[in-house]
């Protein structure tokens, strides 16, 4: 092996010690499933962001006993060193590579599928996409799948209401221990992480406008507020508008946004929430981040059309000069090729979040393996959420209180009035 490629081992197999080492629900996890094998002669195919924080998961798959093969499941996501180190382990193998084509991508895809999986593990839902449409020859040795983010479940759940989903998920997104911590605290940082390693410019005393005021769109907004900057909030629903307000942010249609946001960052799993309409009415030097789903929150290729030219003014930033009222010129930068920003720009979340989520994997798997689930989108059981906040406030050091004999009877009385 040439020393290059050994250095890069080298420099995968550190960062994945340091995840190891921050994440603690995943460690008992793992002496477990050391111990009981739960996952033996199991093939799992999978397509997640290839980082530390997932070796750590594939690790302890593998540990469980499983055969592991993982892609990537965004183009700009993969740390090559951290693949190299993934690809040496034991029962493992990675075909990730940063920076694919759209067609490397999909064929990586395929070569994990190669293995015959009997469960998949998603995050956005393309492997599982892939196999339906491509490689319907696997579908009946699947006992089922994992989904990690919303957006996949969004996709799974419109393939159900179709009738098209011919095996069981785990929507793992929607267990409590993952979206109240990953999508809000997780993305709440690792958003702002990413777009400020790569601009190395200031937050306070900037207008940020955060498109779309869900779990992660709360998040972006609060560490945004907590750097110093105004936050302005875009929605399309009136319930989430109006808590965004109370959380004493201002709200409007982007198309007003538009016109006084310094930062935008979108977070929606929508497309085209910030289009050809909005770049003319931006600032000049405005930037564009998505923390959402895929490269589509913003128009990218309507951008592209406008624009007089593009050029990249630093890594991960590209600006775009576009023509406005009065002749005037307009520059605006995209970071990270509209993908996302925490991941394509950055280390992506904290390990100690991605503890919870991939807790919640860990678990999902097990669970599939050892009980029959029929085909369609399934809850992550309430025990395993519970089991993964318990086990976690214990490597905090937290303690809570219990209900006494006397609290659980009063709850259960409905007699007892003032
Ligand atoms: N960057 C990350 O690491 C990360 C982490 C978790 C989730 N995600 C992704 O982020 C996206 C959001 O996830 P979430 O859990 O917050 O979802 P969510 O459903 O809780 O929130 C999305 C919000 O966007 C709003 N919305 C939809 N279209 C809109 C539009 N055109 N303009 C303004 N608002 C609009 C919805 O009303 C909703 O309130 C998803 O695509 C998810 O897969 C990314
Ligand atoms: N694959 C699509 C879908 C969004 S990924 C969003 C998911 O990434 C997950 N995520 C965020 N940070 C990390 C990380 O550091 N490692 C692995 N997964 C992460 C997180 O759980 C979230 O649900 C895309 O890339 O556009």
């Amino acid at each position: 092996m040439d020393a290059s490629k050994q250095e890069q081992i080298e420099s995968g197999n550190l960062k994945i010690e340091w995840a190891k080492n921050h994440m603690p629900v995943l460690e008992q996890i793992r002496k477990e499933f050391a111990a009981e094998k739960p996952l033996k002669g199991r093939r799992i195919a999978m397509a997640l962001h290839v980082e530390a924080k997932t070796a750590v998961l594939v690790e302890t798959l593998a540990i469980g006993g499983a055969q592991v093969a993982i892609s990537g499941c965004n183009p700009l996501s993969t740390q090559d060193d951290v693949a190299l180190a993934l690809d040496c382990k034991d029962n493992i193998s990675c075909c990730a590579k940063y920076d694919c084509s759209n067609a490397e991508y999909y064929e990586a895809i395929d070569k994990v599928l190669d293995i015959e999986p009997d469960i998949t593990i998603d995050d956005g839902a393309d492997l599982i996409f892939k196999l339906h449409k491509e490689r319907r020859d696997l579908l009946p040795k699947i006992i089922g799948g994992c989904e990690e983010t919303t957006t996949g479940i969004h996709r799974l759940m419109a393939m159900q209401k179709e009738g098209a989903l011919e095996m069981a998920v785990l929507a793992v997104n929607d267990a409590q221990t993952k979206f109240m911590f990953d999508n809000r605290y997780g993305t709440g940082q690792s958003a702002w992480d990413g777009i400020m390693r790569t601009t190395n410019l200031l937050v306070a005393g900037k207008t940020v406008v955060v498109g779309g005021y869900g779990w992660c769109g709360r998040g972006i907004a609060m560490r945004a507020a907590g750097l110093g900057a105004e936050v302005v909030v875009t929605e399309i629903n009136p319930v989430r508008a109006l808590e965004a307000r109370m959380d004493g942010y201002r709200v409007m249609p982007m198309a007003n946004a538009a016109a006084i946001g310094d930062i935008f960052v979108t977070t929606t799993g929508n497309c085209d929430v910030i289009s050809t309409e909005h770049f003319p009415k931006m600032k000049s030097g405005a930037i564009l981040a998505n923390a959402g789903h895929f490269n589509v929150e913003i128009d990218l290729d309507g951008l592209k059309k406008m624009s007089m030219g593009e050029k990249i003014v630093r890594k991960n930033i590209k600006e775009y000069t576009i023509g406005a009222a009065g002749g005037q010129k307009i520059k605006i930068n995209v970071l990270a090729d509209g993908r996302l920003v925490n991941l394509a720009a950055g280390d992506g979340h904290p390990a100690e979040v991605m503890d919870m989520s991939f807790a919640n994997q860990a678990l999902g798997v097990k669970y599939i393996a050892q009980n029959k689930l029929e085909h369609g989108v399934h809850k992550v059981p309430a025990e395993i959420d519970e089991w993964v906040a318990s086990l976690k406030l214990k490597s905090m050091d937290i303690e809570i209180d219990r209900l006494t004999d006397k609290q659980r009877c009063y709850t259960d009385d409905w007699e007892a009035g003032t």
